[in-house]
């Protein structure tokens, strides 16, 4: 297939390069993959129908056998059911066309009058029995395939959920799943509609060898159109689907609680509002663009059609004046060609709708394939039990796409466990990104990161996370109960009363709860009816409780206090404290320095590089990094603040 540009339409908006700094269509020219699945020739398809068919009916088994083969049954039933159909209409045909006096002739066609009539009531129970298994059938086939999707999306590495390329194939393959669905109907129909063309072809080529491929010929006009369409829309999709996610995600802003104040304070309602439409309208020029194409694809198929047509009459004429072909054996042709060139018309129209659906459940596919490639090893080596210190190696750390500027470079450092390691740096210096791979969220693109000796690299990742409990600086406010936000902490164990109340409490989150309207039951998402919004304080103490939930021997937390007020602050980093006392490892990130001086190793970063460790005292001494942030924010405190100037 050649390269054919689905982004052709209009060129990037103004919206587009101010709200998202430039085109959000992909460009399918370039894409690698596009020509492996845009490849939408007729062959092709035709090549595929097994497979596609395989597929769903694999699907549909997996989701309820039994409706299953009630279906496959019901359509080969129906198929089969028009096929004795038409070979009665054929006899009955040929017993009235020919033969003495009419009522002789109605005598003898009636037996296939009859065989009609019991076909096309068959047919009919058939149907409904097949409408009921589909409809049974649908939903869960859909929800099998959700289900597979969400759970592979769910266990990939971290770093493929921030690739755009895997995004997108999020964002495609979410599709999938409900064209799976629609393909048990259109395959039940592809099945039958074969069924009943065999049997019209039959027909045909016992009349006259001639007719069937006329008959082909009269139906290829409309497969072309119907599948240059199919190629345009999917291409166009791919070509979009970044586009669209923008325009939702401006319509989603809108009704968003949280950016609620600032729409209405600084009236950014109008300005998105624009942009909306100016990205609608670009979007609905694609639209244009595609029913333009569509509309001049269908009348030269129908040009087509109409001259094959005429062709076909006019062989069937001349083969009734060369006297090759009876009169009653043309009335029979001409019904057998109306009949057949519908099925055919009705099975390719099947096969692309198929097709297309098909196209979509490869996006799937190919997201289940590549999300497994992707995927968070399963196994690995044990960690020691209780190791005495994780040691950092030489680790340099990218992130993906940003290989130019490491945000960590060649770090070695030890943090002994049972300790308090705090980590210091100015913004940007690295520190959360130093504690996500020590999370094991990302792997060290060089160095090591040792676990008493074990390379973290090559042990059991979930284990791994297993000794973990982390407060991120932006961790999830999870939409549920104050219940589920603190207990997410571990949901893979029964949620207990007692073990929820110990880690409010060694939180100091218990006024919270106190404050709460339902206690602990209360919903803390203000966009459902009886939910509660907390303050950003209330959070971080629910969000420490939830790390406490979770017993991990290290606890990391990411600036713990930010939105804590001055006492707050201090009965938080008493209770990290203690919980250093008890034997716990704590690894503290925070700019409040001050928090610092409790912590029995620092470690200071600056622009990805360990600049200096020690304990507080020994770096205060040492005159460095530290001493000079530290002494900044003690000046803060003693410095006295100028009178203002008199006017
Ligand atoms: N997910 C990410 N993808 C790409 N780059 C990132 C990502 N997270 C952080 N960075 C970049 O890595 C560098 C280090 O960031 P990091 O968050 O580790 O700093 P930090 O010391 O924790 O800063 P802060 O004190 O502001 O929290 C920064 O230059 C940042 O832009």
């Amino acid at each position: 297939m050649g390269k054919r540009h689905g982004a052709g339409g209009p060129e990037v908006s103004a919206s587009e390069r101010l709200l998202f700094g430039g085109p959000l269509r992909y460009d399918m020219g370039w894409n690698e993959h596009a020509d492996a699945f845009l490849e939408l020739n007729f062959r092709a398809m035709l090549v595929r129908l097994p497979g596609m068919l395989a597929s769903s009916l694999r699907l549909a088994r997996q989701a309820d056998p039994r409706a299953a083969r009630i279906v496959l049954a019901c359509e080969v039933g129906r198929g089969a059911a028009q096929a004795v159909s038409l070979l009665a209409v054929n006899s009955a045909l040929g017993k009235l066309l020919s033969g003495p006096g009419i009522g002789q002739r109605l005598r003898e066609a009636a037996p296939a009058l009859a065989v009609m009539a019991a076909v096309m009531l068959v047919a009919a129970l058939l149907r409904a029995a097949s409408t009921y298994a589909t409809g049974r059938l649908e939903p869960k086939v859909e929800r099998v395939a959700t289900e597979l999707y969400l759970e592979r999306a769910a266990n990939v590495e971290l770093a493929a959920i921030e690739d755009h390329a895997f995004h997108k194939l999020l964002d495609t393959a979410q599709y999938g799943a409900r064209s799976a669905r629609s393909m048990i109907t259109y395959g039940a129909r592809v099945i039958n509609a074969v069924i009943s063309l065999i049997a019209a072809a039959g027909v045909l080529t016992v009349l006259h060898p001639a007719l069937l491929p006329l008959l082909v010929t009269m139906t290829l006009p409309s497969a072309w159109g119907a599948l240059t369409n199919a190629r345009r829309r999917y291409e166009s999709f791919h070509t979009w689907v970044q586009h669209a996610r923008a325009g939702h995600l401006i319509g989603s802003l809108l009704t968003e609680p949280a950016a609620a104040p600032e729409i209405r304070v600084h009236g950014v309602g109008p300005f998105l509002l624009r942009h909306f439409r100016s990205m609608s309208e670009t979007a609905e020029a694609e639209q244009a663009r595609l029913s333009r194409l569509a509309a001049r694809t269908g009348l030269i198929a129908a040009a087509w059609t109409g001259l094959a047509t005429v062709a076909t009459y006019a062989t069937l004429g001349a083969l009734l004046l060369g006297g090759a072909m009876a009169l009653s054996v043309a009335g029979t042709a001409v019904i057998a060609i109306r009949t057949g060139s519908a099925s055919l018309d009705t099975l390719v129209l099947e096969i692309n709708e198929l097709h297309e659906e098909a196209l979509f459940v490869g996006d799937l596919h190919r997201l289940y394939t590549e999300a497994a490639e992707r995927a968070i090893p399963a196994g690995g080596r044990p960690l020691p039990e209780n190791p005495a210190e994780i040691r950092f190696e030489n680790v340099t750390f990218s992130y993906p796409g940003d290989a130019a500027r490491p945000a960590l470079d060649d770090v070695t450092l030890t943090l002994p466990l049972g300790r308090i390691i705090a980590l210091v740096g100015e913004n940007g210096s690295g520190k959360t990104t130093l504690v996500k791979l020590l999370a094991g969220l990302y792997n060290p693109d060089r160095g090591r990161i040792l676990w008493d000796g074990v390379d973290a690299a090559r042990a059991d990742r979930r284990l791994l996370a297993e000794r973990i409990a982390m407060v991120a600086q932006d961790f999830k406010r999870w939409p549920f109960t104050a219940r589920v936000n603190v207990a997410v902490g571990r949901s893979s164990v029964p949620l207990t009363e007692e073990r929820l109340a110990a880690s409010v409490a060694e939180a100091g989150a218990e006024e919270v709860v106190a404050d709460l309207p339902r206690g602990l039951d209360t919903l803390l998402a203000r966009n459902f009816s009886g939910g509660h919004e907390l303050s950003g304080g209330q959070w971080q103490r629910l969000g420490i409780a939830r790390a406490a939930y979770r017993r991990g021997r290290i606890l990391i937390v990411d600036e713990p206090t930010a939105a804590l007020d001055a006492r707050a602050e201090l009965e938080v980093f008493d209770k990290i404290r203690a919980l250093a006392g008890s034997g716990q490892t704590v690894v503290l990130i925070t700019h409040r320095l001050a928090s610092v001086r409790h912590a029995d190793v620092v470690h200071v970063l600056e622009h990805g590089r360990l600049v200096e460790s020690g304990t507080p005292d020994e770096l205060l001494a040492g005159g460095g990094v530290y001493a000079e942030l530290y002494t900044l924010q003690a000046e803060q405190f003693t410095a006295k603040v100028p009178a203002p100037k008199p006017a």
